[in-house]
């Protein structure tokens, strides 16, 4: 747009640079317009200047929240991914921690605390049965087992020997339960078997086979063999039965199989 300009200003200098015209009132207010339009060019280029650093100002404004937003996008992210990884692995030890808080760490097999869990499960099951007369119409039995002598097992082959027996007996006896119900270890050479659905015989059938596998088992430690038994004890529920209940009369009966000589199955 000024170089349009060029060649009328070349003429208008060269108006006023002549020195006939300089008193000429036409050449005061030429010059007089010309000081103004040159006001007006240095006025638009300050604006133009202004308004370029302006936007060069907005550009680099922009840019930078561009790259903050970016950078906490990032940052963000990974702050994301560790928290995942952080809810995984808590998970993880949540699982396993339920897992080692209800798990016997020797015999691997459910802990006293699983099988009060299962237990007062088992209960709650039986009695919905009974309301709604389900399809269980057999008693829920319990079989307290507890190993015969087996502080002398202790005594004369060790205590690393006494825990593999304990965890040869435990694996063997699991079998034999497996299909009918679940074995825990109820605390030290005593385990409890839980029998939903079981009425005593049966329940009775089951833990003498038992019974008998334990006494034909023969554990080998080194050149020396290990022989042992089991005394056991059941009870069935009764109308009206806590959980304590059935378990003490399973105790007792239990008590009755070793005061009678051990290695055998007595009915509470
Ligand atoms: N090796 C080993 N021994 C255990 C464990 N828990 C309990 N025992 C042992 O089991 C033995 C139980 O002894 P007692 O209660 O006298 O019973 P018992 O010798 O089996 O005799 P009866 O039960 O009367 O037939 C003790 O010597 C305990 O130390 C265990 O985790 N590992």
């Amino acid at each position: 747009m000024k170089t349009d300009f060029t060649e009328l200003e070349k003429t208008i200098h060269g108006i006023l640079s002549v020195p006939e015209y300089q008193d000429h009132p036409a050449s005061k207010a030429l010059k007089q317009l010309w000081e103004i339009n040159q006001d007006q060019w240095d006025r638009m280029e300050r604006l133009t200047r202004l308004s370029d650093s302006y936007q060069d100002m907005m550009i680099q404004r922009e840019r930078s929240l561009s790259e903050r937003f970016d950078k906490h996008l990032r940052q963000l992210e990974k702050m994301t991914r560790i928290s995942d990884r952080y809810q995984r692995s808590l998970r993880q030890l949540n699982i396993e921690l339920e897992k080692t808080s209800l798990i016997d760490p020797l015999t691997e097999l459910p802990n006293r605390r699983m099988m009060m869990k299962r237990l007062s499960q088992a209960f709650d099951d039986q009695l919905e049965d009974e309301s709604q007369q389900g399809v269980c119409i057999e008693n829920l039995t319990v079989a307290m087992i507890d190993i015969d002598y087996f502080k002398k097992v202790n005594d004369e082959f060790g205590h690393q020997v006494g825990d593999d027996v304990l965890i040869a007996l435990g694996k063997l006896m699991e079998k034999s339960v497996d299909g009918h119900g679940i074995i825990g270890r109820w605390g030290g050479e005593e385990f409890l078997v839980i029998l939903p659905c079981h009425n005593i015989k049966d329940a009775s059938i089951l833990m003498e086979s038992l019974r008998a596998k334990v006494n034909a088992y023969s554990f080998k430690a080194d050149d020396k063999t290990v022989l042992t038994s089991v005394s056991i004890g059941i009870a069935s529920y009764q109308d009206k039965d806590t959980m304590d209940a059935l378990l003490s009369r399973a105790d007792n009966a239990l008590y009755l199989a070793k005061s009678h000589g051990r290695n055998s199955v007595i009915l509470g």
